[in-house]
């Protein structure tokens, strides 16, 4: 089978065509009409330099040479083993932009839809060099860090707590649960005693139960029997739907022996109209994320909060960065309206800054319980739980993070360009060459997950088990490409949501709306593609593994010029290890369906880094056949790469290297609104609407949303982004 892509895999080591390079003094040659569109986050001037600004007779010229010798042309090489060529000397890119006008290449010389045969027939220019021109991989000096741990589980048995039989006999027999986690023991007591609290345990450690099971018991024991029609006694709010539908699915099981009360969510997509009708019969714990309670505060006239007396604020310091404060405010004034005494609680693995600021707010007298270990806490050599009156921590622990102990973190330096083949080269990895795989993919936009579920659907997944044009012949039957982001339809969010909650295996592409609370079982991967925005969002992501001492491993991909950030996650005593980009894309050579021309015949040759740059090309090309096959994608493809968070970082050095290369197609100052050459006219105009990077969190960044909580305008600032992204 003929791979579709246009370059032959003579090209394969790059050396086909030179690229730009800007030189002092050099006028930068004409745009190129299509430009690389691929090559992940840091696509802006890196993606610019990466795109084809090569002459037509350069290439003809390198492949007449080369096809007469059935030959690859020679790849620059530092070392055997270095990945990365040689630099360009100031003689090569003199001599690459010297001479005549540079021609650009149309888009239609490359249209899919034309034969293999007439694609032969067309000269090698199409694929930008992968392997040239990258900045230098710099080596990872990680400071190795003593990392925060807790005892997720303790030898004490629910029914040694004073609960009422049946819940015990619920919780042993329909969650199947019978020891106590150590968040739990410390958590039910206190909050059966009635106390405000601050909860924080790393995830997976079952906070949900640690809470639901002190607000079943307490309602159960209310000694007028509850009525549906009294309205709620709890209300819980969490930051994602998905996690409202999880959260419910708990409480409604612990429920079933105690009938009268009636548990119900809220949440954003679903039918208004339907919802009104649940209150107006009446729900006694109700679950919701924070707008959509807003929303029906407002209009729906016989939702009372007389009785409540539970709020539980589950990922509270999620909810308070994602710009919910004025929800909150809203929900707080409503609910003290009516009720002068309630019992309050704030859930997060990551205690922050900002959930201690909402704790002020609405927090009387805070108990705070947390789970340290005897390393962390000298005081607490047995490792119990602490339990303070707030303010409880130093500004020390509040910066760490408890990270589940079979967690295995790893990190991995990829120049832009090679991203996307990395990534794909680690998918395949995992999910093909390994059995039994399941593995969340983290980006930082909803264009840029369906940019990518669309394209690996289509070039790496088979659905019968010839592939299509188009496919690579190694496509997969075995491979599940599944996505998820705050742009779908409510429907087809929960359809996935259940469908990969209830798979062995897939690979999950989706937006922080995964990151918080879920408890997908049987993960083992998780991949961050865009750095995360915060520490705390590290920790949120790397949480969907490795759950309730189970084991898992996460890998975050950074570029060259983001190593530091490595440094910024081990001053929360965060520690990865490093794994080589070269490591990665090896195992390209165990698919033969990568093999370029040139190898074919040679049977015995040994595997060395030629081959396998050789082979990310083939890949590459596939994947940029796809993009360039139709304007359609294209554009999908420059839309997703519009939209790139940056990590939220304290260093300014750090923050200025960021800036240097995680936003797409972004001016090279930060409030100009000139148009650069390597921008897209779409991206132009969002970057003359982007608001000032000077908007901070919170209330500011909703300014991005418009009246129905769309994004009314492209954002960009440094703020973090507002909760529709995701
Ligand atoms: N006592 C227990 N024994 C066994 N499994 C438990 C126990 N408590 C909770 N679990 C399970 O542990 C998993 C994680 O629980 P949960 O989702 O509540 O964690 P979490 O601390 O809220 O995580 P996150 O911080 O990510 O939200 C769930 O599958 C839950 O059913």
């Amino acid at each position: 089978m003929e791979l579709r892509g246009k370059i032959r895999p003579q090209a394969a080591s790059g050396g086909v065509a030179e690229q730009h390079v800007s030189q002092p003094g050099t006028p930068p040659p004409p745009p190129s009409p299509r430009g690389n569109v691929l090559g992940g986050s840091e696509c802006g001037r890196e993606l610019a330099r990466a795109a084809s600004w090569r002459t037509l007779k350069q290439a003809e010229a390198t492949k007449r040479k080369y096809q007469a010798s059935s030959e690859a042309p020679p790849a620059k090489r530092r070392s055997k083993t270095s990945f990365l060529p040689a630099k360009k000397t100031a003689k090569e890119a003199q001599r690459t932009f010297k001479g005549k006008p540079q021609k650009t290449f149309s888009p239609k010389k490359s249209s899919a839809g034309t034969s293999d045969r007439n694609q032969e027939q067309k000269p090698c220019v199409k694929t930008s060099s992968l392997f040239k021109n990258n900045p230098e991989i710099p080596e990872l000096h990680r400071p190795v860090v003593k990392q925060v741990q807790e005892k997720v589980f303790t030898s004490d048995a629910f029914h040694e707590l004073d609960l009422h039989p049946h819940l015990i006999s619920t919780i042993n027999t329909v969650l199947k649960m019978s020891s106590m986690t150590s968040i739990q023991k410390q958590s039910i007591p206190v909050l059966l005693e009635g106390r405000d609290a601050l909860v924080r345990s790393q995830t997976g450690s079952g906070k949900t139960l640690a809470y639901c099971i002190p607000v079943v018991q307490s309602l159960q024991a209310v000694k007028a029997k509850i009525q549906r029609s009294d309205g709620p006694y709890a209300l819980v709010l969490v930051p994602t739907r998905e996690l409202a539908l999880q959260s419910f699915d708990t409480v409604q099981k612990l429920l079933k022996p105690f009938t009268w009360i009636v548990p119900g969510v809220l949440m954003g997509g679903e039918k208004r109209k339907s919802e009104k009708a649940r209150l107006r019969k009446g729900i006694n714990i109700l679950i919701s994320t924070p707008g959509r309670l807003v929303d029906h505060i407002k209009s729906t006239g016989n939702l009372h909060f007389s009785r409540v007396r539970w709020l539980i604020l589950d990922e509270a310091d999620r909810i308070l960065d994602l710009g919910f404060e004025k929800d909150i405010t809203v929900i707080l004034n409503a609910v003290n309206a009516e009720c002068q005494s309630r019992q309050t609680v704030l859930l997060s693995a990551t205690l922050t800054e900002g959930v201690t600021r909402l704790a002020g707010i609405s927090l009387h007298n805070p108990v705070s319980i947390s789970v340290l270990d005897e390393s962390h806490d000298q005081s607490n050599p047995k490792g119990k739980a602490v339990l303070e009156v707030s303010p409880p921590r130093t500004s020390d622990e509040l910066d760490s993070f408890a990270i589940p102990e079979s967690l295995d973190q790893h990190v991995t330096l990829v120049p832009s360009k090679l991203r996307l083949v990395s990534l794909a080269a680690f998918i395949l990895q995992k999910c093909k060459f390994e059995k039994d795989q399941k593995m969340i993919v983290f980006f930082s936009s909803c264009e840029l997950v369906e940019f990518h579920y669309n394209l690996f659907l289509q070039t790496l997944l088979s659905s019968s088990g010839a592939p299509a044009p188009g496919q690579l012949p190694s496509a997969s039957t075995r491979l599940k490409f599944l996505r998820l982001h705050g742009n779908m339809e409510q429907e087809e969010r929960t359809a996935v949501f259940q469908e990969f909650s209830h798979s062995k295996t897939g690979v999950l592409l989706c937006t922080d709306v995964a990151a918080r609370g879920l408890d997908l079982p049987q993960v083992k991967w998780i991949v961050q593609y865009n750095a995360p925005s915060s520490p705390a969002e590290y920790i949120h992501r790397i949480g969907r593994t490795a759950r309730i001492g189970c084991h898992g491993s996460s890998l975050l991909i950074l570029a060259p010029s983001e190593a530091e950030y490595v440094n910024s996650l081990a001053s929360h005593k965060i520690n990865v290890s490093e794994i080589k980009m070269e490591d990665i894309l090896s195992v390209l050579t165990r698919d033969d369906c990568f093999k370029g021309r040139r190898w074919g015949s040679q049977k015995s040759r040994a595997v060395g880094p030629q081959e396998i740059r050789e082979r990310a090309t083939v890949l590459q090309t596939v994947f940029e056949d796809y993009v360039h096959s139709n304007e359609r994608r294209v554009s999908g493809a420059k839309k997703g790469l519009t939209f790139i968070r940056r990590p939220r970082v304290n260093s300014a050095s750090l923050k200025s290297c960021v800036r240097n290369t995680q936003v797409g197609w972004r001016p090279a100052s930060p409030r100009s609104k000139s148009r650069t050459n390597t921008q897209s006219p779409a991206a132009s105009r969002a970057a003359q609407m982007q608001p000032a990077p000077s908007l901070s969190r919170g209330k500011k960044a909703r300014n991005a949303l418009g009246e129905r909580g769309k994004p009314k305008q492209a954002y960009r600032g440094t703020a973090r982004l507002p909760r529709k992204f995701f």
